[in-house]
């Protein structure tokens, strides 16, 4: 959305999913929604006479006319006690696709303006309600795809993060005040501090900056899901086991060497953890222009893995490729999915075997054993890419402060601003110099927070949100 709209008018937009459900909702807000709503609603009370704040109340949503158009509940809550802290009113009507455009063309008939993505909030950030943080907190609640991820945003929503970073920022402006005395009255002594001391007021903030950062990349898993890919040779059963952890028949599987051509996502749920599982193309020497093609996807995809999951055939040799790709991703990224168990009974290719599957053990690499035709072994498997993808970190607390990818970015500016500033003062530099880099770490800060916050910045944010949030 464009952020040199006025936020003087009034807005609104259908809040609910597109599609159907049990209820939909058409908000507005601004300073003519009260008037408004009160065109547009016929209570069922003949007594009626004006929306009671926060009182939900029964009856017909009409059009500009004056025809009813659905039976609803309406709601007026008065600004600053809002969501955006201005007025605001919503109409819950019945949840179909027609009765809520409908409801909300009889409010745009009205002289309303139809709002822009994620207009609500941004009106909420605007008029103080909520800082940046907990703006895009909003954004990542509703696309949080399981409850660990909404306990992250949630614990952002909160204005934690936002509280720490302005903390953080009030040290290095109060480094800075002590700086300008120490420039503005070199002959004071008494206010001014040493350069070593000035340099431990530093790293202490540059250490707190990269906890953040660190909680960051912990975090990523759950937000965004942990990127999974079943890689190996033609014909070890990736397909089977990518429909084996999903329940269900999403990839083709057969006989036949080569069968999965490009690679195939979906998303699992492992107990909490999202993870978004790829299926590829199984590797093997081809002249066939389309399936080498669909190899350097294969190789792409396993390089940018956060878990390499290697399927070999147990029932075969290793062969020399998986090593090879073993060997280039290393143990830390891989785990040897020894498939097809069920026809091993007996088989000469197991741990000590020099040739089989013995070779992953050896070299260090964790192996686990399945088959993805009896599904034996799967609960273990799942609780090992859990496992390897999380590691020792376990699931975010509550109280957690994750910054997202926009605040772990400027996070890192700041960080090497400080890092900067410490070697200056390490160097001698002349205190003046030093206020430079202090200010830039500082705005870098405010800009994560939105105290300083430029259009450009805003509507990247904002033009992601979905309308009517
Ligand atoms: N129907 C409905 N459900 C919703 C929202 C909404 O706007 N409408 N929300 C948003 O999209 C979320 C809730 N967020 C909200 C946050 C603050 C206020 C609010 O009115 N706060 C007042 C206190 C109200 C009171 O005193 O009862 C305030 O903080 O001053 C409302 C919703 C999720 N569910
Ligand atoms: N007995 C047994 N057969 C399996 C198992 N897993 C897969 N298969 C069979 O092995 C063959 C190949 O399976 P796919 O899942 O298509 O193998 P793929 O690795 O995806 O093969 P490409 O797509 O060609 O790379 C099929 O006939 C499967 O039914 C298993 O655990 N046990
Ligand atoms: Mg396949």
């Amino acid at each position: 959305m464009q952020h040199n709209v006025s936020i003087r008018d009034t807005v609104a937009a259908i809040a609910t999913p597109p599609g159907s459900g049990g209820v939909g909702i058409v908000r507005l807000s601004g300073p003519q929604s009260r008037a408004v709503g009160h065109r547009l609603f016929r209570s069922s009370r003949p007594t009626f006479e004006d929306f009671r704040p926060y009182m939900l109340h029964h009856g017909w949503a009409l059009d500009e006319r004056g025809e009813p158009l659905d039976e609803c509940l309406a709601v007026f809550m008065p600004g600053p006690g809002s969501y955006t802290a201005e007025d605001v009113v919503e109409f819950q009507c019945h949840g179909g696709p027609a009765v809520v455009r409908a409801v909300l063309a009889a409010v745009l008939a009205c002289g309303v303006r139809a709002a822009g993505p994620g207009e609500f909030t941004y009106r909420a950030f605007i008029n103080g309600r909520l800082d940046l943080t907990q703006a895009e907190a909003v954004a990542e609640m509703i696309a949080a795809p399981t409850r660990a991820g909404m306990t992250l945003a949630q614990t952002r929503l909160s204005g934690a993060l936002g509280e720490r970073i302005a903390e953080l920022r009030s040290r290095l402006e109060h480094l800075r005040a002590q700086l300008c005395v120490a420039v503005d009255f070199p002959e004071d002594e008494v206010e001014c501090l040493a350069p070593d001391e000035f340099s431990v007021g530093v790293r202490e903030v540059a250490d707190a900056v990269r906890a953040l950062i660190a909680n960051f990349e912990r975090g990523r898993c759950w937000r965004e899901g942990a990127l999974t890919v079943l890689a190996g040779q033609v014909n070890a059963g990736k397909s089977s086991l990518m429909n084996a952890l999903l329940g269900r028949e999403r990839a083709i599987v057969t006989d036949i060497p080569g069968t999965t051509r490009d690679y195939l996502e979906e998303a699992v749920n492992l107990d909490g953890l999202p993870v978004r599982l790829v299926d590829t193309a199984g590797i093997r020497e081809t002249e066939d222009a389309v399936e080498r093609a669909g190899l350097e996807r294969s190789r792409d995809m396993a390089e940018r893995a956060d878990l390499v999951l290697l399927v070999v055939d147990r029932t075969r040799p290793v062969a020399a490729e998986d090593i090879g790709l073993a060997q280039r991703l290393g143990p830390q990224r891989v785990l040897a999915v020894l498939n097809k168990s069920d026809l091993a009974e007996g088989h000469a290719h197991e741990e000590g075997d020099a040739t089989g599957a013995g070779w992953f053990v050896r070299a260090g690499f964790e192996t686990v054993r399945v088959s993805a035709r009896t599904g034996a072994g799967l609960d273990r498997l799942c609780d090992r890419i859990r496992e390897r993808v999380v590691g020792s970190g376990g699931e975010p607390d509550a109280g957690e402060v994750v910054p997202n990818l926009r605040q772990s970015q400027a996070l890192s500016q700041a960080l090497d601003e400080l890092c900067a500033l410490d070697a200056d003062i390490a160097a001698g530099i002349p205190y003046d110099l030093l206020g430079v880099r202090l200010e830039a770490a500082c705005t870098i800060l405010g800009e994560i927070t939105g105290e300083i916050a430029p259009a450009d910045v805003l509507n990247s944010i904002f033009s992601t949100f979905c309308i009517g949030k």
